[in-house]
């Protein structure tokens, strides 16, 4: 929660509950523009995971929570004591706005718990308290993942990153970022390499707006140039998010995730994944099991609002792939560091 609005966003606040608002920040518009958008209705707190003006496992989740309190206030002020059965339309609209990333599910089950919990009278104030913690619970794993991330770096060495792992994907300080940004304040990293990520550019205009504005040398590069970059022998890590990690330990990530995990075993340079516990779905088997978002193909058939296929041109937008664990050298979590991951590993991590 904060006291004051800032005029203009900073790379921390992807969210901000605000005198019983919720703010966004627009990352549609970034890096051109940094402003803010209010939500006083879940359903529009809905449209806004799937339009991606808030994108970001960890910041989906953090969003859909205060969606929640929204959704609760709405349905008591229409259906007084009946809020619990007036309050499930909006529920299900929050969970049907992106089906990758697990964290939306996870706080929307945590919320239903906090819900279920509660009497009849107004709920806000206790769902605010519980998105509130939600959110703040998101930060700390974050600050805590950058800690242990770094610890396995022994540097200085230069770094990949993938698509935005930052703070704008998370409740802040980010994971795959915080990690680097944990490594770099130790003098561990002297650069970070930030691929653009097509189609949506969230390495273009989010990760290399954060870290410019951190202070971090940051250098873009198109996907396609990550691996002669890794055949050049300066690149001791790739380090990157996710949105859902099954239990055997594979990790779905944006798509170009899995290639680069593959190249990075070919030119024998560690890969770690950094996300808090409650991206890991031990429900899900394995990789196969996890739903992968297809967005729509106009979202690759242009780029800076100019058509850059022929009309009539088909395309395929798959937004995430999976890593097979045996690619990834280390999951960094809260709770621990999982090396070489496998099922019971995963087990261990979250019993
Ligand atoms: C800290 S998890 C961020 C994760 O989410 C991104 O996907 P999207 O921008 O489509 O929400 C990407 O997979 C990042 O690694």
């Amino acid at each position: 929660m904060t006291t004051a609005l800032p005029s203009t966003p900073t790379p921390d606040d992807a969210a901000l509950w605000h005198q019983g608002r919720l703010y966004l920040t627009d990352q549609r518009v970034l890096p051109e523009r940094a402003e803010f958008l209010g939500y006083d209705q879940a359903c529009d707190v809905a449209d806004a995971i799937r339009a991606m003006v808030v994108r970001g496992a960890p910041a989906i989740g953090v969003a859909a929570a205060y969606g929640v309190v929204l959704a609760g206030r709405s349905a008591y002020i229409a259906a007084g004591e009946g809020w619990k059965q007036a309050i499930e339309a909006d529920l299900g609209r929050l969970a049907a706005s992106r089906p990758t990333a697990v964290n939306l599910f996870w706080a929307i089950r945590r919320m239903r718990a906090r819900i279920a919990e509660l009497d009849a009278s107004d709920p806000t104030e206790a769902l605010t308290a519980e998105a509130i913690a939600i959110h703040e619970e998101d930060r700390a794993a974050n600050r805590r993942m950058g800690e242990l991330g770094a610890e396995l770096i022994q540097g200085p060495t230069e770094v990949i990153t993938h698509c935005n792992a930052g703070a704008m994907a998370t409740g802040g300080y980010g994971t795959a970022l915080g990690v680097v940004r944990s490594a770099f304040a130790a003098g561990k990293i002297r650069r970070v390499y930030a691929d653009e990520t097509r189609p949506w550019m969230q390495g273009a205009r989010l990760t290399a707006w954060e870290l410019m504005h951190d202070g971090i040398p940051v250098t873009l590069q198109a996907d396609c140039a990550a691996a002669s970059l890794m055949a050049g022998g300066r690149v001791g890590w790739v380090i990157v998010g996710s949105d859902r990690i099954a239990a055997n330990g594979d990790v779905a990530n944006k798509i170009g995730t899995y290639g680069l995990a593959v190249m990075a075993r070919h030119h024998g340079i560690k890969f770690m994944v950094a996300a808090p516990t409650s991206t890991v779905d031990m429900e899900v088997a394995s990789g196969a099991d996890i739903p992968i978002e297809e967005r729509d193909p106009v979202e690759l058939l242009s780029c800076g609002g100019r058509r850059i296929a022929p009309a009539g041109c088909e395309a395929r937008n798959p937004v995430f792939d999976v890593t097979p664990a045996g690619l990834v050298d280390a999951i960094v979590t809260e709770r621990g560091v999982v090396l070489d991951p496998t099922l019971e590993k995963m087990q261990a991590l979250m019993a």
